[in-house]
């Protein structure tokens, strides 16, 4: 399937990492973050002069958030932690999953009022073929305290909140959902979880996903080259965007406007002979323009 003559994708960083994730649109900066997991490293862009910068934290990086008082915060191997971009040194906030040391960080997002939200996961030896049940959901509230909201996941991925912040969307990939939890923005408490979109098996694994100012979700389909947008009030498919290679992990929106999709992708799952021959973009960061919706630059945690 082909892509809109509207929608124009580009390939902003090339080859620069493993498995990338993670995108985080840093308004005040006009800078995009993302993490490379695997890598070790966090990353950030600036459009404006094309710069790409990278720096090595010494553990694996599953999420990387600004903050309010300019720091930046990570959710790496099993630690909450500020990252000091100078020297790639890490500071522990919190530890998590102190019983499961083979556990690391995966995806995550900030609220409205600067909570850091962010899931585990256990080792995998191939993209979805994760040890089983191993995963929890944290979230770092902004006094540093740590609680959890969800055990026994497989793979903790996308986090999304609705316009009115009222709804968390949530998605553990072998669910085959995005999955929506009562919200209670004031207290940061979770309820009520149940379905709210069916991902059928051919779309690909769910993965990391954003919101767009009309409160549909783009959601990265892993294994299917794709994005998705659905209509998380009534399940419903409404576009996809098709990309050069297998593997896309997330999305967010940035640039000036907010209307451009920053999309994360990986070489994992990949021969060395596809990505030469069919994938060279495999690792890269795209840029999808022309969509016509705007988004929401990343929230900062409150500190
Ligand atoms: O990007 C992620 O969320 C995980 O770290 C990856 O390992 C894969 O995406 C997963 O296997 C498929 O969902
Ligand atoms: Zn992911």
């Amino acid at each position: 399937m082909a892509n809109s003559d509207k929608i124009k994708i580009e390939a902003v960083v090339k080859n620069c990492g493993v498995l990338l994730e993670g995108p985080h649109w840093h308004a005040a900066s006009q800078t995009l973050y993302f993490v490379d997991i695997l890598g070790n490293t966090v990353h950030r862009y600036r459009p404006a002069d094309s710069c790409h910068e990278k720096v090595n934290v010494g553990e694996n990086a599953g999420t990387i958030v600004t903050t309010t008082s300019g720091k930046l915060l990570l959710a790496a191997r099993l630690r909450f932690a500020y990252l000091d971009w100078s020297t790639g040194a890490l500071t522990t906030v919190a530890n998590v999953d102190a019983d499961k040391p083979e556990n690391r960080f995966n995806d995550g997002k900030c609220d409205a009022k600067g909570r850091l939200w962010a899931g585990t996961m256990g080792p995998e030896d191939k993209p979805v073929e994760v040890r089983r049940r191993q995963g929890s959901l944290y979230c770092l509230h902004t006094d540093k305290s740590v609680t959890k909201h969800a055990e026994d996941l497989d793979i903790s991925n996308g986090i999304a909140w609705s316009l009115d912040n009222k709804i968390m969307y949530y998605v553990d990939t072998l669910t085959r959902l995005i999955e929506a939890f009562d919200y209670d923005l004031e207290t940061g408490k979770t309820s009520n979880r149940r379905p709210a979109v069916k991902v059928a098996a051919e779309e690909g694994w769910p993965d990391g996903m954003c919101i767009d100012e009309q409160g549909m979700l783009w959601l990265a389909c892993f294994s299917k080259a794709q994005i998705i947008r659905y209509d998380p009030t009534t399940g419903k498919k409404l576009q996809t965007i098709m990309f050069p290679t297998t593997n896309i992990t997330s999305c967010c929106f940035g640039g000036p406007n907010l209307d451009e999709l920053y999309v994360t992708c990986t070489r994992v799952g990949l021969s060395d002979e596809v990505v030469k021959k069919e994938q060279p973009l495999a690792g890269s960061v795209f840029r999808v323009t022309g969509l016509g919706v705007r988004g929401f630059a990343g929230a900062d945690f409150a500190d």
